[in-house]
């Protein structure tokens, strides 16, 4: 195991630094990166991550938003020619930026817990530009991202996910992985953005609202949460039940809704 370093973690920053090599190690297996790709790690921190991964020699764009750690990560990076640290927030950072034409993004990264689902939902909008996304995150999260409908956790998120992309939840990771610990266990998922999608056309963004006021209210009736968008004879036209609760619809539910309300 690597020793923590110097710098202190900063729990405003979602700062848990990953020291376990064995599951650092398996996490770059599982990514298994190649010198024609081009990577983009969200939070590099210390670099435990990067350092596994950048010496396959691929192009790695790393996107940081806590300036105590550049020096870090230049001195320990810089030798590589295809490295490019951006000093940046990125929930804010436009990753088509990035995009060179035909190689696709593969994106990376053991996420600050407190800000993982809307950076989740912002990468989603790149998805077109993105061959694959690994991710440490909270289980709880990615739980929610591989839900199936009738579950408890099945939502916003892992409709709009599984929406767009295929989503396989890799392994679990002990919060003795981390320094330090997070109070929460961990795991790893893969999203790989369909490239033909197996649903329906819709548009994404009228979806997201739609099942967005779905599941405003968890114990109301779908017509209750659909109030204003479609009416219950709207709903019964969709061979639906107006008087049952969202986290009972599959996707494709929520597809149809979305189309009969463009229509
Ligand atoms: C859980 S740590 C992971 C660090 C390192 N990758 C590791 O595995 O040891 C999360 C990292 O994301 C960074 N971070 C937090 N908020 C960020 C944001 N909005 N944009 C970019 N990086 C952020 C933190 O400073 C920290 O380095």
């Amino acid at each position: 195991m690597t020793k923590p370093k110097l710098h202190t973690p900063r729990k405003r920053f979602g700062q848990n630094f990953l020291q376990d090599e064995a599951i650092i190690g398996r996490i770059a297996d599982a990514i298994h990166p190649q010198e024609d790709q081009h990577l983009v790690e969200i939070g590099p921190g210390q670099g435990a991550l990067t350092e596994a991964l950048i010496t396959s020699q691929c192009r790695m764009d790393v996107v940081e938003l806590d300036r105590d750690l550049t020096a870090g990560l230049l001195a320990a990076f810089s030798i590589y020619p295809k490295f490019k640290l951006h000093s940046a927030d990125a929930l804010k950072f436009d990753f088509a930026s990035l995009s060179s034409g035909d190689i696709p993004l593969r994106i990376v990264g053991n996420l600050p817990y407190n800000i993982s689902t809307p950076l989740i939902f912002r990468l989603l909008e790149f998805a077109p530009l993105i061959q694959d996304m690994h991710f440490m995150l909270q289980y709880e999260v990615v739980q929610r991202l591989a839900a199936s409908p009738g579950s408890k956790l099945w939502g916003r998120l892992g409709i709009m996910a599984q929406y767009l992309c295929e989503v396989e939840h890799l392994f679990d990771v002990p919060p003795s992985a981390f320094f330090p610990p997070p109070k929460v266990q961990s795991a790893i998922v893969r999203l790989v953005p369909r490239q033909e999608s197996p649903w329906p056309h819709c548009d994404p963004a009228q979806l997201k609202r739609v099942v967005q006021a779905a599941f405003a209210q968890r114990r109301k009736t779908l017509r209750n949460n659909l109030k204003g968008i479609l009416d219950s004879d709207g709903i019964e036209s969709l061979g639906l039940d107006p008087g049952c609760r969202s986290e009972t619809l599959e996707l494709i539910d929520f597809i149809h809704i979305s189309n009969a309300i463009d229509g």
